[in-house]
């Protein structure tokens, strides 16, 4: 388990050192236009879950929604207090 911060500081350090065999670098060098793909299919797939699944599987695919919206920030370039500004 981790928190939205925990997770932003993992992908963060991820984006800057680029491990081999990370998702994330492959998503980010793929570019937004394949992350905002990946960000409206686990939209898509949290409103069924949501819809059809049950609580346990929302919380899953939303989960992978905000990860998903984590790596957009970072191809963007975007800090959490970017976003925070306008909750
Ligand atoms: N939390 C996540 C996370 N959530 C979702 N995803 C990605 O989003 C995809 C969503 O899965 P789906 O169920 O939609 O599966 P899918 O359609 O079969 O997936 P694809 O074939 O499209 O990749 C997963 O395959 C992962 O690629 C994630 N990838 C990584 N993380 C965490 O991010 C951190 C860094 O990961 P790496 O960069 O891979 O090291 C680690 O802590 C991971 O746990």
């Amino acid at each position: 388990m981790k928190t939205f911060e925990e997770l932003w500081a993992e992908l963060s350090e991820k984006a800057q050192t680029r491990p081999a065999g990370s998702g994330t670098v492959a998503a980010l060098d793929a570019g937004v236009h394949q992350i905002g793909k990946k960000l409206v299919e686990e939209a898509a797939e949290s409103w069924m879950a949501a819809e059809h699944e049950g609580k346990d599987r929302a919380a899953e695919e939303i989960s992978q929604l905000i990860y998903h919206a984590q790596v957009l920030m970072l191809a963007l370039g975007l800090e959490p207090a970017d976003v925070y500004a306008h909750l």
